[in-house]
Formats: C-alpha cells, sequence, structure tokens
C-alpha cells in the first residue's frame, strides 16, 4: 500500500454542508436549538458526501505498544498491563471491547510492540516493530525506519475501515507511560511548559506528577533540534502513537470522518494536523477527558469537544460513547418533520 503521510488530503463537500445547514432549518424547533447536535449533523453530511449522513457502521482500531520511557516511572501502573492487556481486548474484558459490542462496531486490536508478548491471538493483528520504543530521555523514541513502520501500520487499519465501508473511524491506543509521551509530543508542538499539560495519567500523585514533569523536561532539552512535526513524532511519540497519527492522515486522503478520543489520541492528531493540516477538517472530537492538558489540545486544535464526563481512559472509550449521540443527531437530521409537514407556524 502506498502511503505519503504529505499526499493531499480529500476536501469535505461544501454543497452537502449546505444542503445539510438549510435541511436544518425546515425543522420543527427554533434554529440552532439542538445546538451542538445540529453542528455535528452538518459536519458529518459535509465528510459523507450526502445531505443525511449515518453512523451505522463504526471501526474501531486500538494500538497497543510499550515506551521506554516507563523505566522513568512516569506511570502508577507496570509496564506489563500493556500486553495483558492486549489479551484482554482479544478477550472481549476491556471497556473497548463492551462498548464496540453494545455499538455493533468492528473492533480490530494492532500490536506494534510490548515488553510482555502475549503472542498471537485471536482479533490481534501482529505489526510488530519491537518490545518498546527507547527512552526519550536519552534517544530518539523511534528511528526514522520504525517510525515510517507505525504511520503505515495506521494508515493500513484505515484503509481496511474505508475497505468495510464504514461510516466513521475510531481510533483508541493502550500503552503504558503513554500520557508522558504525549504530553512531551504536545510541549513540543506547541511550545508549552510541562507544568502546564502533565497530568496523572493512570493515577499518578502529586510526587509523581512532578517526576513525570521533570522527565518531560529532560526530553524537550534532549530533542530541542528538532526540524518539523514528522521529526518531533519520530523523537518523542510512540509506536501506538504514530499509528494513530497514520490512521488520521490516511482517514482524511480517503475521505473518513474520525472520532477522536482523549488526550492521547488528540496529542496524536495535532502531530497529524501539524504534519498534514488538510486532516483537520475530518476530525470530529468527542470528549475532554480529566488529564490536564486536553483542554489545551483542543483549544490548539480549535476543537469543541461534544462531551465532559471525567473521562481518563483511552482505548478509544470516550469516542465510543460519543456515538450513540452522534447517531442520534444524524435521526434528528434525518427524520424531524419540517414546519411544513407538521403545519406549525415559523418565527
Ligand atoms: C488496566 C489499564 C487499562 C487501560 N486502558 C487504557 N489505559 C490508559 O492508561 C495508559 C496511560 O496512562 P499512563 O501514562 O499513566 O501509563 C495507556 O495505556 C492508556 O491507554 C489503561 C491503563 C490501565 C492501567
Ligand atoms: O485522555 C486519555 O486519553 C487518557 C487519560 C489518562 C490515561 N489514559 C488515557
Amino acid at each position: 500500500m502506498d502511503f505519503d503521510v504529505y499526499g493531499p488530503c480529500r476536501l469535505p463537500d461544501a454543497g452537502a454542508r449546505e444542503a445539510a445547514r438549510a435541511h436544518q432549518l425546515l425543522l420543527t424547533k427554533p434554529p440552532g436549538a439542538l445546538g451542538a447536535l445540529e453542528d455535528a449533523a452538518v459536519a458529518l453530511a459535509a465528510l459523507q458526501g450526502r445531505q443525511r449522513p449515518r453512523l451505522d457502521r463504526i471501526w474501531i482500531s486500538v494500538f497497543a505498544a510499550d515506551h521506554g520511557v516507563a523505566a522513568e516511572a512516569v506511570s502508577a501502573f507496570p509496564q506489563a498491563v500493556t500486553g495483558e492487556m492486549v489479551r484482554n481486548f482479544a478477550n472481549g474484558g476491556a471497556a473497548i471491547s463492551v462498548l464496540a459490542r453494545r455499538l455493533g462496531a468492528t473492533l480490530e486490536v494492532v500490536q506494534l510492540g510490548t515488553v510482555n508478548d502475549p503472542g498471537p491471538l485471536p482479533g490481534v493483528i501482529r505489526a510488530w516493530i519491537a518490545e518498546q520504543t527507547a527512552n526519550f530521555c536519552q534517544a530518539p523514541a523511534m528511528d526514522a525506519a520504525q517510525l515510517r513502520r507505525a504511520l503505515h501500520a495506521g494508515a493500513e487499519s484505515l484503509a481496511r475501515a474505508h475497505a468495510g465501508d464504514a461510516h466513521a473511524f475510531v481510533g483508541g491506543e493502550m500503552g503504558i507511560a503513554n500520557t508522558t509521551a504525549a504530553t512531551a509530543l504536545a510541549c513540543a508542538l506547541l511550545d508549552e511548559s510541562p507544568e502546564s499539560l502533565a497530568g496523572a495519567g493512570t493515577g499518578l500523585d502529586a510526587a509523581g506528577i512532578a517526576r513525570k514533569q521533570a522527565v518531560v523536561v529532560r526530553a524537550l532539552q534532549r530533542h530541542a533540534d528538532a526540524t518539523d512535526a514528522l521529526d518531533v513524532l519520530g523523537r518523542l511519540g510512540g509506536f501506538e502513537i504514530a499509528a494513530l497519527a497514520g490512521a488520521y492522515i490516511a482517514a482524511a486522503q480517503r475521505g473518513l470522518p474520525v472520532i477522536v478520543d482523549g488526550f492521547i489520541a488528540t496529542a496524536a492528531a495535532l502531530a497529524a494536523v501539524r504534519i498534514n493540516p488538510g486532516v483537520r477538517p475530518w476530525l470530529l472530537f468527542s470528549h475532554c477527558s480529566h488529564e490536564r492538558g486536553h483542554r489545551r489540545l483542543l483549544e490548539a486544535l480549535d476543537a469543541r469537544a461534544l462531551l465532559e464526563l471525567g473521562l481518563r481512559l483511552g482505548e478509544g472509550s470516550g469516542a465510543a460513547v460519543a456515538v450513540p449521540l452522534l447517531r442520534l443527531a444524524c435521526d434528528l437530521h434525518a427524520d424531524m418533520a419540517t414546519f411544513e409537514q407538521a403545519g406549525v407556524s415559523t418565527a
């Protein structure tokens, strides 16, 4: 499969957007009364190129990978959890497993590398790169070939989603210590301080957060000479974060709407948009997570998230939780009576 991160992205369909906006004005409600649900239906119409968007078929890819920076004691949980959770995904016991079943979504897990390898498992695609990234306090997390393979793995998931006629793509991640990688990536891309973006992740206490900030400060100093967003992603990202970025870029190139999950997925989205600005219109943002830096990341992307539920899980769970709401937005848009049909007087 050919994949060029700098290749052109599709443009949303302006005609479908205008038709959907005009249709919203005909429905039996004051204009704008359904708020963000109207905006979501109109945005999906533009992205799907039809006046009546649908979200029946959801494709979820969860990318799993370990991080060398876990050696700096930046997570409340041991690194073995990443591989253990891959098995849990395969057995259908993770949060995203439950949500995917309930949504009738396709769920695939892509294993890019974990320190403990659960071996081949049903429903788990092996796109093995290495056991883990390098500790980015000391060296670039990935070399150029590893970065390319991770981006490519994401683009391949997107190609499967596209071939499966998905109506939208959800990317999830699993990787102990990846809130540290996402924080470092976000700080470098936004020129922000670790104090304002580093949060508790899986549940660090104040001393743990201070340690995480210091680790990110060291990483930013070590990689201050990064040349562009792709270089920053390779130096400070993770295999699963790069795969998410690759999937988002490929989604925009193929014209498939994306529902972005939490802090880590949004950091990957920021990297994708900085690498290829044509990605931005294809991203819908599900929620603002409890992780400290998420709101700043959303602001930087000029994004309005649908939900704020105090979620801090990842796996694509927040994006999955937003799907029923987006389905309702599509139903309202498609099935409400117009003023004329219902014989209701206009303003
Ligand atoms: C059992 C378990 C399941 C998870 N599912 C997602 N995460 C989330 O927590 C991790 C990031 O937090 P940190 O940077 O603090 O390690 C990622 O794996 C993320 O997906 C989980 C974490 C745990 C412990
Ligand atoms: O918002 C997220 O994606 C998140 C936050 C904490 C831990 N894992 C994921």
